[in-house]
């Protein structure tokens, strides 16, 4: 069967290998394939990055939003087109352009929450795909002065590559607002003290955006009126970040709006959510059940390393494979994969955080090159 299964895939193919001692391999678009031990522990910011990678169009979801309004006698808010939102006249062109037509169930009811004056804060939770990234990338938008040459608005994520993800909401979205730029505080972007970052966007990780605010001092954190945590449940589970992102918060002006999202809503990141948020309105949008009927999974055993390459390469020698991510637990890891493959005749090529951001960025970019197929 999954002989049969492989020869239906398509040529888009993402692939995780796991620690030393597992497997993982998920391929995208139609087939995923997990190979690995039992107890294999996938890394959530990966999890995260393979289905912003796989995923291209909106979850729609029936379900209805839960609400737990900050003042609970307060009129709740929905809407129904984008219009109804009275943004910027690019603002909503560069929506449409994105071939948005209507909010999503989760906007419908975040974003006049977000928008609204007196800015209120909000916690919302809900499934990878249904539309938290557009509707935060469309506050911070919206609340952006781009004659302002300074950063207004201050976004969290747990990895560069899903930080460059929402950089790119961001372009996209504001491609027809002038002026309105992102940078990117992330290990290997070293800027020299005294940098004056013009940029009112910042999307960063929380150790470097500590650096740039108080070590390097690039940024001024009580010009910051927007702050969102993006990928809480992912932010939490990294070690460190936890810390650190209190330690920016407690910083950030009294009239900051703060906005945090997570795809799951465990007790300890609705603990965090509700120690970091202040008077927030909670949002919540039940699971959808999944019936992706084009994506199959499977999952193997392997015995050792070997083992799970020979089960790599009999994937490879059964289908076309266009191009492909694989990911790896570890830098040594994904070297010795690398020598592996290419010995085998593949075009591979390393990304990891010892790079520069201008290579992992070129290397990013590379994965959709025919010329490199494997990264
Ligand atoms: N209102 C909308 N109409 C149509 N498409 C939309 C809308 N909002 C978002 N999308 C698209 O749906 C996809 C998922 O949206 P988005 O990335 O914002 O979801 P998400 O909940 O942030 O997912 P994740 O948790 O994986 O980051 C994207 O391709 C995005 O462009």
């Amino acid at each position: 069967s999954l002989q049969r299964e492989l020869y239906w895939a398509r040529e888009s193919l993402i692939l995780a290998w796991g620690s030393t001692t597992g497997l993982q391999i998920k391929m995208g678009i139609d087939l995923n394939i997990w190979l690995g031990y039992r107890g294999w522990h996938m890394d959530l910011a990966e999890n995260s990055l393979l289905n912003k990678l796989i995923r291209k169009s909106l979850v729609e979801s029936n379900h209805h939003v839960e609400v737990l309004q900050r003042d609970p006698s307060s009129p709740l808010f929905s809407v129904k087109t984008f219009e109804e939102l009275h943004l910027k006249k690019e603002l909503l062109q560069g929506i449409y352009e994105m071939g948005f037509n209507r909010p999503s169930k989760i906007q419908e009811t975040a974003l006049p929450m977000m928008l609204a004056d007196p800015p209120q804060n909000l916690i919302a939770q809900s499934q990878s795909g249904t539309g938290k990234t557009a509707a935060f990338v469309l506050a911070m938008l919206s609340r952006i002065n781009g004659a302002e040459k300074f950063p207004q608005c201050l976004c969290l994520a747990p990895t560069y590559e899903l930080a460059v993800q929402t950089g790119q909401v961001v372009e996209k979205m504001g491609n027809l607002c002038v002026n309105i730029r992102v940078a990117y505080a992330v290990r290997g972007n070293r800027l020299p003290r005294g940098t004056k970052i013009e940029e009112q966007i910042i999307i960063g990780t929380p150790g470097t955006v500590l650096d740039w605010c108080f070590k390097l001092k690039l940024l001024d954190v009580k010009k910051i009126s927007v702050f969102v945590l993006d990928e809480a449940d992912v932010l939490i589970d990294t070690q460190g970040f936890l810390d650190q992102s209190f330690r920016i918060q407690r910083t950030l002006p009294q009239h900051c709006q703060m906005l945090l999202f997570s795809a799951t809503f465990e007790d300890t990141v609705l603990r965090f959510a509700k120690q970091i948020i202040p008077d927030p309105n909670i949002i919540k949008l039940r699971r959808e059940e999944m019936t992706l009927t084009n994506i199959r999974q499977y999952y193997f055993l392997c015995e050792n390393k070997q083992d799970k390459y020979k089960a790599l390469c009999n994937i490879y020698g059964s289908i076309t494979v266009g191009q492909a991510i694989i990911f790896c637990q570890t830098r040594r890891n994904a070297n010795w994969l690398s020598q592996e493959l290419s010995q085998d005749g593949h075009q591979v090529s390393v990304l990891s955080g010892e790079l520069t951001v201008e290579q992992r960025a070129a290397m990013m970019t590379a994965a959709w090159n025919p010329v490199i197929s494997r990264i």
